[in-house]
């Protein structure tokens, strides 16, 4: 595989499970990454035992990563920075980034949520933050990408977006490995859009099987969900095709149907009825759906797209639902052409 930019200056920004993948998979590929870690401590002892024990344990990190607390150490100078945090803490992290930046500096997000404040995906916020940046250096990255099968090496694709080709290409030749396969794309936000409301869908996914519904009913859901996605990027200017791909079904289907997503966990234990206040409180890493169902909720709402399951799981977490209830009225809904709606 050609690696034409081993000499880049990157950045990772981001120390939670999809940061450390990314970040390993970078300085495994030959790039010396500094790497931002919120938390102190946990920056000190990765240094120190070359393992993330907080949020990706047991994988052992490359010597080229070199882990700081300093935000302006990962950002100033580089070539590339990546940022992967949560995204209801995207606007504050590179709001402190931006006097550090140089110009020119490529920034790939690999977040997925939409902001519950502006409605904005994250290279909407990141637009916002970084005043100065050039809309020709800025990508997305996303798809079917659990953190730990990454940092593993077992084989995934993923979609890189940008509205400018050349910067598309140079992002997917720097990420790219024979385990991890990249397409470029210019829909910014279908890739976006996917990879947020996913979230949202595999919370119900979960719920399904938390109530000890079927295989039948968890492929409805994908479909139905599926729809609600493509619906939303249809308002929002997507290209409908992104959604047959890596980030749009792709990604889907694994969050739906993968035992290990934070989002299907949570919505499996609610299913079993568990209630969520205190499942946020036990959990450390986060389920972006729960964010992204109050923003996905809204956007609807202004835009007029109809999104039913988005709805009830929005109705489930914040307004006391009952997910029995919730599948009831789905299923009771007025009888379509399934062709009508598209
Ligand atoms: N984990 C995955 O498999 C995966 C895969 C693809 C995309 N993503 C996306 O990547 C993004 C980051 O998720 P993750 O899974 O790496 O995180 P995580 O859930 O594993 O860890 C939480 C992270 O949030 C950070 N954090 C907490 N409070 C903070 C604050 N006030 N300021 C800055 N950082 C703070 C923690 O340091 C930690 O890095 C999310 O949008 C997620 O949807 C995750
Ligand atoms: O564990 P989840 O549900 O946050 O999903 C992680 C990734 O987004 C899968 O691509």
């Amino acid at each position: 595989m050609v690696q034409p930019f081993l000499d880049m200056r990157i950045g990772v920004v981001g120390g939670g499970s999809w940061g450390t993948a990314l970040a390993h998979l970078l300085a495994d590929k030959g790039y010396t990454v500094d790497w931002w870690i919120y938390e102190p401590d946990l920056a000190q002892r990765i240094r120190e035992t070359r393992e993330n024990d907080l949020f990706l344990p047991g994988v052992v990190l490359s010597q080229r990563l070199m882990p700081t607390n300093e935000l302006q150490k990962a950002v100033a100078g580089k070539d590339l920075v990546l940022v992967v945090v949560p995204s209801h803490v995207m606007r504050t992290v590179t709001s402190e980034m931006a006097p550090h930046l140089q110009n020119g500096t490529i920034i790939v997000s690999a977040s997925k949520g939409i902001e519950n404040s502006t409605l904005l995906t994250m290279s909407g916020v990141i637009r916002d933050c970084l005043p100065n940046l050039d809309e020709d250096r800025l990508a997305v990255l996303s798809g079917p990408s659990f953190a730990r099968e990454v940092a593993l090496g077992m084989p995934t694709v993923v979609s890189v977006a940008a509205r400018e080709p050349d910067c598309a290409q140079k992002v997917q030749a720097v990420f790219a490995t024979p385990a991890f396969r990249v397409y470029t794309n210019d829909d910014l936000v279908g890739v976006e859009l996917g990879g947020a409301v996913k979230n949202v869908i595999a919370i119900a996914a979960g719920m399904v099987d938390g109530l000890g519904l079927g295989l039948n009913t968890r492929a409805a859901l994908i479909t139905r969900g599926l729809t609600e996605i493509r619906r939303l990027g249809r308002a929002m200017g997507a290209n409908p095709r992104t959604f047959t791909g890596s980030a749009g079904v792709g990604d889907l289907v694994l969050t739906c149907t993968g035992d290990v997503s934070r989002n299907h966990t949570i919505g499996k234990k609610i299913g079993q009825g568990m209630q969520l206040a205190d499942l946020l409180q036990e959990m450390r890493m986060v389920a972006e759906g729960v964010k992204t169902a109050r923003s996905v909720y809204n956007l609807s709402l202004r835009l007029g797209v109809e999104m039913p399951i988005s709805h009830a799981v929005y109705r489930i977490l914040y307004e006391q639902l009952a997910p029995k209830e919730a599948v009831y009225q789905l299923m009771t809904r007025d009888l379509k052409n399934e062709l009508d709606e598209d």
